[in-house]
């Protein structure tokens, strides 16, 4: 599904009315009606029910001009509290709130700080809250009198239901420079904005629903260089069919390069994250000395045993053998576990522009290119990198805290620089490819923050490498089905005591439920994030 920008939505919402003459009141009646329509279920219909519907002054507030006009009929005690005074709203708002006055409905305002004891009140006996106070038009921090008033609805604790995105929510970015409104539900129009899918803000948006307000579909179609958020049925469309008479090498090849003294779990969990994604054979080299250890951990897939340092870390002149082995490998994931040691780092280096297949680096293969990404210009393979904030940080010279008030922009900027895929970690983690194209993951949860759940993803992504995917789709699959499969872990054991073999036990079934069609965003409960179209 298309994620866009305030910017893209107004162009849009502007050739849909310009030229395919879709009124803007048909948008805005559509708008409205869309909301009352998860209102209705969300108070199992509207008689006797009190609802408050605060409206701006822009179009945000027409739309609750519209969903405030469609509970008065329908039955519902409707107290509408304006932003502004009445003689301010224009435009397609102001026909909605011409309307709402001919019908003889009271208009109550807010115009400063005084006025909140009367806001207060107004939630005490209310069923639910209708937040149309600011929409795609905002910028900045909320001023008074609406920055108080988003503070006393938080403060109200009634149910609200956004318009668009919550009033105080940056569309473009997902950040909040002062109060923004906390919804349990938000109807946003036509596409869902890039701060609905991203943190704080999607934390802020509850639930999201995206509704059709009539714009043409083929306006919104999808399949151009952009920004997605992930869909199951986007993973069953690139994940390959595997025929009746498939063999084990038909399946995908890995070969897991990883793995150091005392870190032979991060080579075992990435080498299981393989397996359990499908590659039909999966080959963990790791230093000789740890060889025995993980053999005896892993009993269905072949173990190598690589020259080693002193230090119990790959040795440099373990590339040839590296190099053949990769003669009958489709994909390789290097780095978890491998540690810094200068030798190693150095092995990591001449490695990567002698690859021919499609890679995935991780860990310490991104540490050992740290001051030297210049050599990825050299690299000819596609590459997925895999880096969390911090990795990205350093990569890429700036602070974790700048990449994480960016992260959209940290993540495009580095493909277009490194020419490779580059995938963020983090809560909605992102895709992006020099081609242009980015992903956002709706699925995971914060218990997957636990040691070892990054090795298990540069497992399942080379695994979809090897089985054809191209590296932009293999990382957004890859992502999609970890944090599905993390998901469905903590659904069994809670967040808290999450661990990344849990992840791993759980990607056969996540993969199952996108193949079946069960998941179509990826959410398993209502309590979290769900996307679904009205
Ligand atoms: N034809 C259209 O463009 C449609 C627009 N729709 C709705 O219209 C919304 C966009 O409407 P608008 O562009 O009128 O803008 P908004 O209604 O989002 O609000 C803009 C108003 O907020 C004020 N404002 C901005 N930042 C502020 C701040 N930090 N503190 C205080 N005031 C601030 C602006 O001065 C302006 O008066 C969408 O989110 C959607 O809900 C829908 O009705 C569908 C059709
Ligand atoms: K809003």
């Amino acid at each position: 599904m298309r994620v866009v920008t305030a910017v893209q939505m107004r162009e849009l919402d502007r050739a849909a009315m310009d030229e395919y003459g879709v009124p803007g009141l048909v948008l805005m009646e559509n708008a409205g009606l869309a909301v009352v329509r998860v209102l209705r279920e969300m108070l199992g219909g509207f008689a006797d029910r009190r609802v408050a519907v605060f409206a701006g002054k822009g179009n945000n507030g027409g739309d609750g001009l519209v969903v405030a006009r469609h509970l008065f009929n329908a039955g519902a005690e409707v107290k509408l509290l304006l932003l502004a005074r009445p003689e301010e709203i224009s435009g397609d708002a102001g026909v909605n709130l011409a309307i709402w006055q001919k019908m003889d409905q009271p208009v109550y305002t807010v115009g400063s700080g005084e006025d909140l004891n009367a806001v207060r009140l107004f939630l005490v006996g209310a069923d639910a809250v209708v937040d149309a106070i600011f929409g795609t038009g905002f910028r900045g921090a909320a001023r008074e009198p609406a920055a108080g008033v988003i503070e006393t609805i938080n403060g109200g604790g009634r149910p609200v239901v956004a318009v668009d995105i919550p009033s105080g929510l940056e569309a473009d970015t997902g950040q909040v420079h002062g109060p923004c409104v906390r919804a349990a539900h938000t109807v946003t129009f036509a596409l869902p904005k890039l701060g609905l899918v991203q943190e704080p803000g999607r934390s802020h948006a509850g639930v999201l629903h995206v509704a059709d307000i009539s714009i043409p579909s083929f306006l919104l179609e999808t399949g151009v260089p952009g920004r997605y958020l992930i869909t199951a049925g986007m993973v069953r469309g690139w994940l390959p069919a595997r025929p009746a008479w498939a063999h084990k090498g038909d399946c995908g090849r890995v070969l897991v390069v990883a793995g150091s003294r005392g870190m032979a779990g991060a080579a075992c969990l990435t080498a299981l994250g393989a397996a359990r994604a499908g590659a039909g054979l999966t080959t963990l080299a790791v230093p000789a000395g740890i060889q025995d250890v993980v053999a005896g951990k892993l009993t269905e897939m072949l173990t190598a045993g690589l020259p080693q340092t002193g230090e119990g870390t790959l040795a440099r002149d373990s590339r040839r053998e590296i190099m053949t082995r990769l003669e009958n490998a489709g994909a390789l994931a290097l780095g978890p576990g491998l540690s810094r040691h200068l030798e190693t780092v150095a092995l990591v280096r001449e490695l990567l522009p002698a690859l021919r297949l499609p890679a995935v680096i991780d860990a310490d293969g991104l540490n050992a290119l740290v001051g030297d990404t210049g050599l990825l210009g050299r690299v000819r393979a596609p590459l997925v990198l895999t880096p969390h904030p911090g990795e990205m940080a350093r990569l890429t010279g700036r602070t974790t805290a700048e990449i994480q008030a960016g992260r959209l922009k940290a993540a495009e900027e580095a493909a277009a620089a490194f020419g490779k895929v580059v995938l963020l970690k983090g809560a909605a983690t992102l895709i992006a490819s020099p081609g242009g194209f980015t992903y956002i993951n709706p699925t995971g949860n914060p218990g997957m923050a636990t040691g070892g759940s990054g090795d298990v993803l540069t497992g399942v992504i080379a695994a979809l490498l090897a089985q054809g995917l191209d590296a932009a789709r293999a990382a957004a699959a890859g992502a999609f089905l970890h944090g599905l499969a993390g998901d469905l872990a903590a659904r069994k054991k809670g967040m808290y005591g999450l661990l990344a073999g849990d992840i791993v036990e759980q990607l056969p079934a996540a993969i199952a439920r996108v193949q079946a069609g069960q998941e179509e965003t990826g959410d398993l409960s209502a309590e979290k994030h769900i996307v679904r179209d009205e």
